[in-house]
């Protein structure tokens, strides 16, 4: 919130690309909802590997909408609009989606399944999607957050966590942000990522084991 005193006396739209489901309800908290857009990046493993230098593997997609969705009656608004013309023009691969809030948890399915594993065992996503026990693990963890999105009324099916899964473990290796925050001793991103399932899984009255263990393994890398 650092950045409040900037963003506040302004009216123009807010588009975050953090991880999670969690920041677009914290923005719209901060400076109403009618100002904030929805959105990930996807297909993409980016690090700063020194001052000035970024190395990035992937397409880098831009996915974004209205938050937290379009009513199907609902016209896509003209700024959403003109903002897809200015990606096109600076050659971002984008979609413009009706539904982010799905694709957001989809995104979060990804995130769940090899992030916190990535960091706890040092391994990257092509190791951890291809090793026969760690890819059971990542499949429980993605289970559990498709279980927690029916609370924000997100239906996530076997079929897209099995695409999901697949998607990633036929990408190139990437060394998950969480991973790469916790070497550079940086706060990982624990509360949007595990702790967001873990609340909604609360909320739900159900039990999620294997976000549990990833809290307690991981909850003092967090501050
Ligand atoms: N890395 C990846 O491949 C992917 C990352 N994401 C998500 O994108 C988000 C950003 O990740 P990533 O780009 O990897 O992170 P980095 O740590 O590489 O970059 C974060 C940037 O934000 C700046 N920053 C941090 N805090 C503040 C602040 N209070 N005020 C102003 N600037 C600040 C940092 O500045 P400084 O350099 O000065 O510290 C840095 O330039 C995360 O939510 C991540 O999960 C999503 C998809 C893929
Ligand atoms: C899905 C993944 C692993 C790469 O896009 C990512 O979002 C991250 O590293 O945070």
């Amino acid at each position: 919130m650092e950045l409040r005193e900037w963003l506040e006396p302004s009216t123009c739209p807010i588009l975050s690309l953090q991880n999670g489901v969690d920041s677009e309800a914290f923005l719209a908290n901060a400076f109403g909802a009618k100002r904030i857009w929805g959105g990930m990046a996807i297909k993409i493993g980016g690090e700063v590997v020194k001052p000035g230098e970024v190395v990035s593997t992937g397409i880098a997609k831009i996915t974004y909408g209205p938050w937290p969705k379009l009513d199907k009656h609902q016209l896509m608004p003209t700024k959403l609009t003109i903002f897809a013309k200015y990606l096109a023009l600076a050659n971002i691969p984008f979609e413009l989606t009706s539904d982010i809030q799905s694709e957001l948890w989809k995104k979060l399915v990804i995130n769940n399944g090899v992030n916190p594993l990535s960091a706890i065992t040092g391994l990257d996503t092509f190791e951890l999607t291809h090793n026969p026990y760690y890819a059971t693990v990542v499949l429980s963890a993605m289970q559990e957050t498709a279980v927690a999105a029916l609370n924000d009324g997100v239906i996530i099916s076997q079929q897209d966590i099995e695409n999901l899964f697949e998607l990633i473990k036929n990408f190139a290796p990437i060394k998950t942000s969480m991973l790469i925050d916790k070497e550079q001793g940086r706060p990982i991103e624990l509360d949007a990522i595990v702790g967001s399932v873990l609340e909604r899984s609360k909320l739900q009255g159900v039990s999620a084991p294997q976000n549990q263990q990833f809290w307690q393994s991981l909850t003092e890398f967090a501050r």
